[in-house]
């Protein structure tokens, strides 16, 4: 097994996306594969990093920015690495099933995950609370919040990438 550490990189706007990134650190870590969560933004090299999963927020069709930018700046230094690629949007449960569902914005995320020759590409469902604030959430919000992220469906993907690398 790789001793070096997977860097567990997320793009999040309402901590959805960075809880389900906590999760996948934690289960490798159970897994006995060490793991450091980090926010996109705040990584400035990959090196002493053995494995990458990137994953992002989906946003009016679009995978988080921070995620964006991320494949865009180590694109080079992620093709050089096993590397696993995350979304997390549909207010539904529609991604349980393993498909993109109804996840607006999957093409793009799947896009990025091939120009990071990722291993594997999975789309969750999302979490939006009651109480968000600021337009255009909070009117959504009436309409569909409610926490669709899959615990352990997500803890599952992680053990798949714990097995691949061991
Ligand atoms: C304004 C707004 C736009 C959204 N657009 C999309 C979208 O295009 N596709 C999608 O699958 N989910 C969409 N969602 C759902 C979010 O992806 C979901 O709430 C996600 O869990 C947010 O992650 P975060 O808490 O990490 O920011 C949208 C949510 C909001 C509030």
């Amino acid at each position: 097994m790789s001793r070096d550490p997977v860097l567990v990189v997320y793009g999040s706007k309402r901590g959805g996306t960075a809880e389900i990134a906590e999760w996948i650190g934690e289960s490798l870590r159970a897994a006995h594969v060490p793991a450091q969560v980090r926010a996109a933004r705040e990584v400035h090299s990959l090196e002493g990093f053995g494995a990458v999963v990137l994953g992002g927020a989906l946003y009016t069709g679009r995978w988080h920015r921070d995620a964006r930018r991320f494949a865009r700046r180590f694109a080079r230094q992620l093709r050089e690495r096993p590397v696993w690629v995350f979304a997390s949007g549909p207010l539904d449960t529609s991604t349980d099933d393993g498909s993109d569902g109804n996840a607006f914005g999957a093409k793009a995320v799947h896009k990025c995950a091939n120009r990071v020759d990722a291993r594997g590409t999975a789309l969750f469902g999302g979490r939006l609370e009651a109480t968000a604030r600021g337009f255009p959430a909070s009117a959504m919000a009436k309409k569909n919040a409610g926490d669709f992220r899959d615990r352990s469906r997500i803890e599952a993907w992680a053990k798949e990438i714990s097995a691949r690398l061991g």
